[in-house]
């Protein structure tokens, strides 16, 4: 249970404003971060993570503020940035270090608690039965899940995720992210997480923050994200289903196939 409050966070690259004093506050909600590419999404949870050092404005977390990288802020990326040489179980454990020989010299003094929460995790994301499989060899939405399982093993109490399912093909998309809600309902983690896919977004979110040129357009719940506010957003897009899509408390998490090939890069659910 966690609350994360914005207020007027600016950013600005040189002469470039990514973000134009934006407010929200979300507590305890799986909230998704909607907006056109160039909107400032990814500045957003980059400051949020305290990757990025924001202009002005304040970021809080649970009423402390937040700076620097922080152990209580999980980070999910587009690129897994997962070490495909060795088993999931191992990326899960030790997510943040990039080198196997380091990697394997730490199962030596990783706490019992630590190697039992990465089982747990990838139980959540529903691969404890391949946690000594090579991340090389796992499907691109099994390593997404693994990148989620990482996110997890901190034990975080604000789970970001930037563009998660952007590279997977519609039904992995599903898939992963039906885990990745999973994840932070089962975690009682507050989740942030920037999708490009509306329909997919609708479906699983709870709060919607939409940004556009660096501005606040939106911030709404499920029952008020209307196609309406998300022609705003984007102009003329496919919304076939965003009314339906309310429902989404048992998550997909069968559907994925097994296949040990990366799935393709392939249309988005909503064409912009
Ligand atoms: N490191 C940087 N240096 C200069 N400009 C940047 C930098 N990072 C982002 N920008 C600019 O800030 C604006 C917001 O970018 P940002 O990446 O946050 O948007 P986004 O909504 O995440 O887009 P996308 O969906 O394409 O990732 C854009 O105009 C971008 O060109």
């Amino acid at each position: 249970m966690s609350t994360l409050k914005v207020e007027n966070l600016r950013k600005e690259y040189g002469d470039v404003t990514a973000l134009d004093g934006v407010s929200f506050e979300i507590e305890d909600e799986f909230a998704v971060l909607l907006g056109e590419s160039g909107a400032g999404k990814s500045t957003m949870l980059r400051c949020v993570n305290g990757l990025t050092e924001p202009t002005a404005g304040s970021i809080r977390l649970d009423g402390q503020p937040i700076s620097g990288s922080r152990s209580d802020v999980g980070m999910i990326f587009q690129q897994h940035n997962l070490v495909e040489g060795v088993s999931a179980y191992l990326n899960a454990l030790t997510g943040s270090l990039d080198r196997v020989s380091v990697l394997t010299s730490l199962l030596q003094w990783q706490s019992r608690e630590d190697k039992l929460r990465a089982l747990d995790a990838l139980e959540t994301v529903g691969l404890l039965d391949e946690a000594g499989q090579r991340v090389s060899q796992m499907s691109g939405g099994q390593q997404q899940r693994v990148g989620i399982a990482r996110g997890l093993v901190q034990d975080p109490r604000l789970l970001l995720a930037d563009e998660p399912v952007a590279s997977l093909d519609p039904a992995s998309a599903e898939t992963v992210m039906g885990y990745l809600k999973k994840a932070a309902t089962e975690h009682d983690v507050t989740a942030l997480v920037s999708l490009h896919q509306v329909n997919i977004a609708a479906y699983f979110g709870e709060r919607f923050i939409g940004l556009r040129d660096g501005d606040l357009l939106f911030d709404v719940r499920r029952d008020d994200l209307t196609p309406e506010l998300i022609d705003d957003l984007y102009g003329d897009v496919e919304t076939v289903g965003l009314a339906d899509s309310a429902d989404a408390e048992s998550v997909r998490v069968e559907s994925e196939p097994e296949s040990v090939e990366h799935e393709p890069e392939t249309e988005r659910a909503v064409s912009r």
